[in-house]
């Protein structure tokens, strides 16, 4: 099945909600193409319309002629026209190219009151009517239409009766649509020419946002039906989508005027959740690669590492660690609601509470002592006598800097993702090594990084980050991510740094060469 090629000829709304712009919206949220003509460019908000410019008709001629002209249209799908000469120039067109779905949605009054068709226009729609598989209109154009097909103004037709006419008159089925009706329901009845009647009912949805409804639902059935071959099918599919992108258009937060529907509600719903932690992850992809395949770690694994390189590179780990549990033990302050780095307070995560409280307080407390048990312990145990007194390399200083910039930035959030990477990367690591064969140089080491305590740990504080990352501001998290990625290249440089050649920058050089474009 190919994806429905479906034009969209109509006027626009540049704040997204109605005409053309919803069209794409709506046409997209069905898994179809979309295409736009533009009858009129019209200068509106929520709150109603300002102008409305109408392009030259040759102009006009020549867009659906670029269209037709190379691509196979499934179906069109008609919005606002605007002018009579508007009418007559796509209803040549259509005569012309006529795809198999044509679903007209005779725009004349926007929902704000303003006009979209000229008084004259409405004369010159029948001939289009008569083109069309399928017309859409609200009650007020309903009234209009029939009018158009001789109805007596003077004693109104019931709406049932008024699309009846007008589905007779102009041979095409009509979905009269109930939106502006009253009543727990908003019921939209399908007539087709014989008179014969579907209705499909909806609960109606309590919201002053309902901005775009007609054209998105014209534009979601002229999709499905060319999907489907089948007109119930596709208003049976579009109504509860309308229904569903109604009950979202709260949630939206777009003008203060009457404001558009959530045409990706139902998308959003059936899309996976990203845990943020898991994009940044898999943007250090390559970084990790090398690091678990940089020749210390090779060396470490199969027991071909030099003993004093190794005890070299435990001297740095010692200083690193000194300062890494200092920076867990701020964030234990911040998350019991102390002085922390979160204490200089910026609006985010820390002020919205996230990774905050007495259990996340209670694990950076214990990561922090865990930490400085793991000093300790390398201090006497390893390095007893041999590189004790090592000064701290320049790469373990730059990383230590960088946690350092993290801490003053007053934000928790930003500090707890510098520190995640020594987490994760390690346990990955850990992962990636398995377990060292009895008598292997490094087996008490490598168990450690194997530990599944560990790898509950790094868990536990992506859980954290995942939290202070969800309740973040936008500028927030881009720093939290900038922070991570920094402290991952870090990481891999550390591992580079005790097979450096002297005097070439002892992993700087990856830094200069990886390092995030902002920092
Ligand atoms: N409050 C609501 N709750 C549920 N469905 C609604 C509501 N308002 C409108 N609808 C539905 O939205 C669709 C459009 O109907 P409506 O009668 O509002 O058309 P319209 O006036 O052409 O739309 P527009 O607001 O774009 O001009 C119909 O399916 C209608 O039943
Ligand atoms: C370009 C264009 N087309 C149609 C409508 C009707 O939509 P609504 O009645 O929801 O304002 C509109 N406002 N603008």
């Amino acid at each position: 099945m190919t994806v429905p090629r479906v034009l969209a000829v109509a006027g626009t709304d540049p704040t997204g909600g109605a005409g053309l712009q919803a069209d794409l919206k709506a046409i997209a949220a069905h898994d179809g193409y979309g295409m736009g003509v533009v009858t009129a460019l019209v200068a509106q908000n929520t709150h109603g319309v300002r102008s409305v410019h109408v392009p030259d008709v040759a102009f006009l001629r020549e867009q659906l002629d670029a269209v037709s002209d190379d691509v196979v249209i499934d179906a069109v799908k008609i919005g606002m026209l605007g002018t009579a000469d508007v009418v007559r120039t796509v209803t040549d067109w259509l005569r012309e190219h006529r795809p198999p779905v044509v679903v007209v949605d005779p725009v004349m009054v926007a929902t704000s009151g303003d006009r979209l068709l000229d008084e004259d226009a409405a004369a010159a729609m029948g001939t289009l009517f008569a083109l069309a598989d399928l017309v859409t209109p609200n009650r007020a154009e309903l009234a209009v239409l029939a009018e158009l097909a001789g109805a007596p103004s003077r004693a109104p037709l019931s709406s049932l009766d008024a699309a009846r006419l007008v589905a007779s008159t102009w041979d095409v089925l009509v979905l009269a649509k109930g939106g502006h009706d009253e009543g727990p329901t908003a019921d939209d009845v399908l007539v087709s020419p014989s008179g014969s009647v579907r209705r499909f009912t909806a609960p109606r949805v309590t919201t002053t946002n309902t901005h775009g409804t007609g054209c998105s639902l014209s534009s979601a059935i002229a999709t499905l039906a060319a999907r489907h071959g089948d007109w119930e099918l596709a208003v049976g599919v579009a109504k509860p989508w309308l229904t569903a992108a109604l009950q979202g258009a709260d949630g939206l937060q777009v003008g203060s005027g009457n404001g558009p529907i959530d045409h990706g509600a139902v998308i959003r719903a059936a899309l996976p959740v990203v845990p943020t932690t898991d994009v940044w992850w898999d943007d250090v992809g390559s970084l990790l690669r090398s690091t678990i395949e940089c020749g210390f770690l090779v060396g470490l694994r199969d027991g071909t590492l030099d003993a004093d390189v190794f005890a070299g590179y435990l001297a740095q780990d010692v200083h690193y660690l000194r300062a890494y549990e200092r920076h867990l033990a701020g964030l234990a302050a911040s998350a019991a609601g102390g002085r922390g780095p979160a204490a200089a307070g910026t609006a985010g995560a820390a002020a919205a509470g996230a990774g905050r409280g007495p259990a996340a307080a209670a694990f950076w407390a214990a990561a922090s002592e865990g930490c400085a048990a793991e000093a300790r312990d390398l201090h006497h145990r390893r390095l007893a006598g041999t590189h004790a007194d090592d000064p701290v390399h320049p790469t373990c200083a730059e990383y230590l800097a960088h946690l350092q910039r993290a801490a003053d930035s007053g934000s928790a959030a930003v500090l707890a993702a510098a520190v995640l990477p020594c987490f994760r990367v390690y346990a990955r690591v850990g992962a990636q090594i398995g377990t060292a064969p009895d008598g292997h140089p490094f087996a008490d080491w490598i168990a450690a990084y194997g530990d599944a305590g560990f790898a509950a740990s790094s868990a536990e504080a992506t859980r954290l980050v995942e939290e202070m990352a969800a309740a973040a501001t936008p500028a927030e998290r881009g720093r939290m991510a900038r922070a991570f990625r920094r402290s991952t290249e870090w990481e891999l440089a550390f591992f580079e740094m005790p097979l450096a050649v002297p005097g070439a920058g002892a992993g700087a050089g990856v830094i200069a060469a990886e390092a995030s474009l902002l920092r």
